[in-house]
């Protein structure tokens, strides 16, 4: 059994697979104990560990470490590349970029080949243009849904609000309707711009992925849900670099 990590800024996606079927998955937070709840019962069996991770150094570390504990295979991190299967990284400091957004880009151009966007909507929100010839045209980094609400509630004194998943985007009333609305509002108008550079790009797919992935969805990005692109690419990868 082959076991994938996704190691993200808050939270941890895993799934295991076997013969190209997924015989389990589930997600944890990389902060606990145990970062893979779940995972236990098939320690024994696990014959290859690839790992996705955009945390720290020493987030990492303990990680490793838990993943070192599991099992005697050792686990092999994955990062950016300039290029894969024709696929063009458009950073030249091509390894400051973070693994979960090539790997998720990868694991699109495996199956949209007619141009592309990924969006990301975890603890940051990323934008990724891939054309049809596989060049990456380049990106967004945007602060996530929780890290806005976060930064306006201990940022500025006066702004008292419970954070809801709202959809609605009209003015504000109160502020916490402010707060919800705005937040939801300048969602709404990335949604349209994305959109609207997909088609200026000729690109023709949207692809979402991430925790936030349903509320942009909700919101009017019309695309497709893939909540395992990270991780579909990684798996790819690896399985490129074992043949
Ligand atoms: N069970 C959950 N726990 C935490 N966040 C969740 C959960 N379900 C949805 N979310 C939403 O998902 C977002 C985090 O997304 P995701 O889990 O993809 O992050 P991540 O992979 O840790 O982040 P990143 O890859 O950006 O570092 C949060 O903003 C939150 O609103
Ligand atoms: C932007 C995030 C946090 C999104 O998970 C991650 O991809 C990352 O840490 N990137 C490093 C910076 C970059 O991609 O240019
Ligand atoms: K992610």
């Amino acid at each position: 059994m082959k076991l994938y990590v996704d190691a993200g800024n808050t939270r941890l996606k895993w799934c295991l697979e076997e013969a190209g079927e997924t015989v389990a998955s589930g997600a944890g937070v990389l902060d606990e104990e145990n970062p893979l709840p779940g995972i236990a019962g098939f320690a024994s069996r696990i014959s290859r560990i690839a790992v996705s991770t955009v945390a720290s150094e020493e987030k990492r570390e303990r990680l490793l470490g838990y993943l070192a504990g599991l099992s005697n295979v050792p686990a092999r991190c994955y990062w950016s590349e300039p290029e894969r299967g024709g696929l063009q990284n458009a950073y030249s400091d091509y390894d400051r970029m973070g693994a979960d957004r090539w790997h998720a880009m990868y694991g699109a151009w495996i199956g949209h080949k007619q141009g592309f966007v990924v969006v990301d909507a975890g603890s940051a929100v990323t934008v990724d243009f891939v054309d049809q010839y596989g060049r990456h045209l380049g990106g967004y980094i945007l602060p996530g849904l929780q890290m806005m609400f976060r930064s306006l509630k201990t940022d500025a004194a006066r702004i008292g609000f419970d954070p809801g998943q709202v959809l609605e985007t009209g003015p504000g009333k109160s502020t916490g309707e402010c707060v919800n609305h705005g937040v939801a509002w300048l969602s709404d108008a990335m949604i349209v711009r994305i959109l609207w550079d997909a088609q200026a790009f000729g690109l023709a797919d949207v692809l979402v992925t991430g925790g936030d992935a349903d509320r942009l969805i909700g919101l009017g990005l019309s695309g497709i849900h893939r909540p395992d692109l990270v991780l579909a690419g990684l798996r790819a990868i690896a399985d490129e670099e074992a043949s």
